[in-house]
């Protein structure tokens, strides 16, 4: 066990997927993996191991934010030996040819976060997708007959900005397609501890038009992001 996550050596598959809502991952283990089995329940951050396919597969909320998605995903990786992270959230949309339930593949995640800047001294590091993962995605994606946008995306540390809605003009005008609140931090600690990693995001709220799908739907819907990420799992 580690401090925050209460499963076994050998517990939690090398592949696991994250969402930020808790609900969420149990509620793809309870519907979508074969013989789930819960490994934490600390917190209430359900996290459970099961079959799709064929693989083993662990699924997993992080909570909302940078801070506490880099708690798990430290824990993840370094004591569960993780080495490949799908995060399947949710996102609002900048761009006027984006609409709620649109998946969007993060290319990269821009971010307002002071996490990475402490991290690195100053310095802008720009965190990126694996690129065979984004490749996997783009072609299972295809064969599935699911729309993608691809691009850069912006992982921000305010849901709620006192600046909302003219923060998001210079990103939109920067062609950022939406926003989220964790892939920067999970691009930089993949890119640290050298595992790959992916963000599918599907686009809960409009941002442009305050379009916004329900909490039940961002708990138990969105089944072309997940069954992506199970794919390519
Ligand atoms: O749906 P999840 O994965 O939680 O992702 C998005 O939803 C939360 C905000 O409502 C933030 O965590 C944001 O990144
Ligand atoms: O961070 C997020 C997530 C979903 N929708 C938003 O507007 N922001």
């Amino acid at each position: 066990m580690s401090l925050h996550i209460a499963a076994n050596p050998g517990d939690i598959a090398e592949t696991v997927l994250i969402s930020g809502d808790p609900r969420r991952a149990k509620n793809i283990a309870e519907t979508m993996l074969t013989g789930a089995e819960c490994f934490n329940e600390i917190r209430g951050m359900y996290g459970y191991t099961g079959n799709f396919e064929g693989k083993s597969v662990s699924v997993m909320g992080t909570g909302i934010g940078m801070p506490s998605t880099a708690i798990y995903l430290n824990e993840l990786i370094v004591d569960y030996s993780v080495r490949k992270i799908i995060r399947i959230g949710t996102c609002g949309c900048i761009q006027p040819g984006l609409t709620l339930g649109d998946v969007v593949v993060a290319m990269g995640a821009s971010t307002d976060s002071n996490i990475n800047r402490s991290t690195f001294n100053g310095i802008d590091f720009a965190p990126l997708a694996d690129f065979s993962l984004l490749q996997s995605a783009q072609k299972t994606a295809g064969e599935m007959n699911i729309k993608t946008a691809v691009g850069n995306i912006f992982s921000t540390d305010l849901f709620y900005h006192p600046n909302d809605p003219q923060r998001w003009e210079i990103l939109a005008a920067h062609n950022v397609l939406c926003v989220e609140m964790e892939t920067a931090i999970l691009y930089t600690l993949a890119a640290r501890f050298n595992v790959s990693s992916l963000s599918l995001l599907t686009v809960s709220d409009n941002i442009l038009t305050g379009e916004a799908a329900s909490a039940q739907d961002r708990e138990k819907s969105f089944t072309d992001m997940i069954n992506i990420a199970l794919k390519i799992a």
